[in-house]
Formats: C-alpha cells, sequence, structure tokens
C-alpha cells in the first residue's frame, strides 16, 4: 500500500511517499516560498540500489494547489517518477497541529473531522489553517484515497488533570475546552520510542527536546506523555524562531490597556514576531549563529535566554519525573546545534546529566550518544521522522500492518 503524507505549513509544504507494511520511503521532498515568485521544490527519489536521485526546480507556485500539482507530475513523471497514476496513492496522511479535545487518536477524514479541524483555527492560527488546505487539495489531487488525520495534539492526551488544567474557574474548562493540550507529538512520540528501544527500557524516564520553527519539551514515562511545555495553543514554553514562548500575562493587559493594542495585534505579536526573530532580527537559527560567530552581542544574549529556558524546564520534567534515565535532542536546531546542546546541558551534573563536549560538536547523520561515558543520564541525539510516524498511524488505523 503506498501512503503519501502531508505536512503542510503557510508557506512550504513537507511530504513523503512509503510503501506499508515494509515501511519503504519512495520520496521525500520540500515546496518551499508558496505564493512567491521564485518557489523552490526539492524533491528526492529513493531508488533501493543506487545513491538517492535529487530534482530541484525553481518556478512560480501561487498556491498549495499549485505546490501540489507540481509534486504529483514529479511523483508520475516519465523518467523519475514512481507511480504511473495519482490512483495509486491509496492513503494520504496529514499533520493536523491541533486536535482540540475531540481527538486523541489518529482519525479518517469525514465532513465532522474538517468542520472541527476549522473550528480550531483561532487556536492555532500557523498551523490549522495551512493544514485544512493541505486536506481540500489533496481530496481533489487523489480523490480516491483515504485521507487521515495525525494530530500533534494525541500523543499528549495522556497527560494527568493537575497537569492539563489551568488555575482558572472550572467552567472554563468544563464549557470552553481551555486547558493544555500541548503539540509536537508525532515527533514526541517517535524519538521517545526509538530512545526507549534503544536503551532497552520500556518504562524509561525521558525528557525529549524538540526544537524546530516551534519548540516543545516533554517528560515522558513508558512510553507517555506526562507533561509538555506547549499549552492551549503551540505558544507557551520554550522560546522560539518567532514565538515568545512563557511570557508573563501581564505583560498582555499592559500592551492592551495602555499601548492599543487589540487582540489581533498581540497574537501577532507574540506568534510571529517575537522569539528569536524579536531578540535578534532573524528566526532561522543557522543565521543567528552567523550573527554570533560575527560578535552580534544580541545573538549571543538570544541563544543563552534560548538555552537557558530549554534548562529550566529540564529541571522541572526531571522533578516531575522523579529522575531521569534519558535526554534527547531533535529537529533542526536540536539535531544540529551543538552550541544549544552544550548551554542547555551546562552545569547539570547534579542531576547527573554530564555532556562530551568533543562528541557533542561533532556532525554524523542517525542516533547518536553525546554523554561523556560517566554521565548517569544518557544524552542522545534522534532524528525526528514525523512523516515516518505518521505514515505508521495510518497503517495501524487501517489495519495494514496486521
Ligand atoms: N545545521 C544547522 N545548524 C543550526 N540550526 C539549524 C541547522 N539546520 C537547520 N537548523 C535550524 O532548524 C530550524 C528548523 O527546524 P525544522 O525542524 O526543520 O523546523 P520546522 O519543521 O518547524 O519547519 C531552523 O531554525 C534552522 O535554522
Ligand atoms: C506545533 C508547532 O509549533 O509546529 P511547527 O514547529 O511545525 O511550527
Ligand atoms: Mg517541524
Amino acid at each position: 500500500m503506498n501512503i503519501f503524507v502531508i505536512n503542510s505549513g503557510s508557506s512550504s509544504l513537507k511530504y513523503q511517499l512509503f510503501r506499508f507494511p515494509a515501511e519503504q520511503p519512495l520520496c521525500s521532498g520540500l515546496v518551499e516560498r508558496i505564493g512567491l515568485e521564485n518557489s523552490i521544490i526539492t524533491h528526492k527519489v529513493f531508488p533501493a540500489t543506487e545513491e538517492e536521485q535529487v530534482v530541484r526546480r525553481t518556478l512560480a507556485l501561487p498556491d498549495h494547489r499549485a505546490g501540489l500539482q507540481q509534486v504529483l507530475q514529479l511523483l508520475t513523471d516519465a523518467e523519475i517518477g514512481i507511480l504511473r497514476a495519482p490512483g495509486e496513492v491509496e492513503v494520504v496522511g496529514h499533520r493536523v497541529v491541533h486536535g482540540g479535545e475531540s481527538f486523541a487518536a489518529t482519525t479518517i477524514i469525514t465532513p465532522e473531522v474538517k468542520h472541527e479541524i476549522r473550528r480550531l483555527f483561532p487556536l492555532a492560527p500557523l498551523h490549522n489553517p495551512a493544514n485544512y488546505l493541505g486536506i481540500e487539495v489533496a481530496e481533489q489531487i487523489f480523490p480516491q484515497a483515504r485521507q487521515v488525520a495525525v494530530f500533534d495534539t494525541a500523543f499528549h492526551q495522556t497527560l494527568p488533570e493537575h497537569a492539563f488544567r489551568y488555575a482558572l474557574p472550572e467552567e472554563l474548562y468544563r464549557e470552553q475546552g481551555i486547558r493544555v493540550y500541548g503539540f509536537h507529538g508525532t515527533s514526541h512520540r517517535y524519538v521517545a520510542a526509538r530512545a526507549a528501544a534503544y536503551l532497552g527500557q520500556s518504562e524509561a524516564r525521558l525528557i525529549t527536546v524538540h526544537l524546530g520553527n516551534g519548540c516543545s519539551i516533554a517528560a515522558v514515562r513508558g512510553g507517555v506523555s506526562v507533561d509538555t511545555s506547549m499549552g492551549f495553543g503551540p505558544l507557551a514554553g520554550l522560546v522560539m524562531g518567532t514565538r515568545s514562548g512563557d511570557i508573563d500575562p501581564s505583560v498582555i493587559f499592559h500592551l492592551m490597556g495602555q499601548l492599543g493594542y487589540d487582540a489581533e495585534q498581540v497574537a501577532d505579536l507574540l506568534n510571529k514576531h517575537s522569539g528569536m526573530l524579536g531578540l535578534t532580527g532573524n528566526s532561522d537559527m543557522r543565521d543567528i549563529g552567523h550573527a554570533l560567530e560575527a560578535g552580534d552581542p544580541r545573538a549571543a544574549l538570544a541563544y543563552e535566554m534560548y538555552a537557558y529556558r530549554i534548562k529550566k524546564y529540564i529541571g522541572a520534567y526531571a522533578a516531575v519525573l522523579g529522575g531521569l534515565d534519558a535526554l534527547i535532542f531533535t529537529a533542526g536546531v536540536g539535531e544540529n546545534d551543538a552550541l544549544v546542546r552544550r548551554l542547555a546541558c551546562q552545569d547539570l551534573g547534579f542531576l547527573g546529566i554530564q555532556l562530551d563536549e568533543s562528541v557533542n560538536a561533532l556532525r554524523a547523520p542517525g542516533l547518536r550518544e553525546i554523554n561523556h561515558p560517566e554521565s548517569r543520564v544518557k544524552l542522545l541525539i534522534i532524528p525526528t521522522n514525523e512523516e515516518l510516524e505518521i505514515a505508521k498511524q495510518c497503517a495501524e488505523l487501517l489495519g495494514v500492518n496486521m
């Protein structure tokens, strides 16, 4: 069975095609700068034996539909295509960021499910609208495929009530669903499962640190999420590319009461103009790394703040778990930025966390240990693969592996 996975963002679209039950990746790709003149498609084909083939095209893609149509052309291309016709895609798996309290598990997309995803737009304004658009376009391009939603929030539905409730009047939870949901669940679940398998400890106490454009951290015991840093929406917790993370709500009252902001402007400020972008003028960690090397003091402070916030959560979640077996770094920054990892682990010897700085500074693919041999806690880099996890969830739902 061919499962096509779409991770659709506001201006980009990541995709991967798998053959199941072999879990074999056939191709993957990224469409960037959708809506601009010079959109870029990078499409990789994985032949069984030779080197992977990479096709890069720059062209104008006005919207997600045009983007996905180009992807379909590449999938069915006479030379490098993997499929003869779109009908060979039997399942399309979609990453959907916010599932609210309605979805604790992977779900076949029906008109009701789409309605619920739309209802949650205000809670994940950077994500759910793009995810929804991806579904609408995929329904047209692959009309005979089953469309499945895999929610970022699902993995965190196991949080105990004392962790997921806010100290607000109860009716706001009961009637309005105001509570912690947590995000990046597909990634936290995937790396936690890989870590447990690597350690040979199914009951392991793990802290998983997902550092991409959005950043979150989770406490996982026995494969189950028990706490996480994002909350009602994907804005709380760690400092991110463009999002503030934790902030005293009094700042919002001041912005609105004294400085004339309206609700939309506050949301825009905290979601799109804060975090590393607000601190340094750049949201991409590679650019901030270059600024740091060039001696920019704003970049140095931003790095410290970014790592300090991670460190505070490591301390908090070690307490939540009553000890720690492994700490896992994942996603773009977590997998690649040695300085962030070094700063976040600094002076945590009292918790049994000891980094091997020279191993940490090396680059290597795949899962690897970066702890000192005497470290009580294993420190691991595990590349995330949200697309594979989504495909696995689809296969499980549809009984393909059975
Ligand atoms: N080699 C690298 N060194 C430091 N940061 C990197 C590197 N490669 C990617 N990143 C950072 O990873 C982030 C994007 O991570 P990613 O997991 O792809 O995010 P998302 O899935 O949310 O788009 C960016 O801030 C980017 O700068
Ligand atoms: C939920 C979230 O923040 O996702 P991303 O990191 O892809 O923006
Ligand atoms: Mg991501």
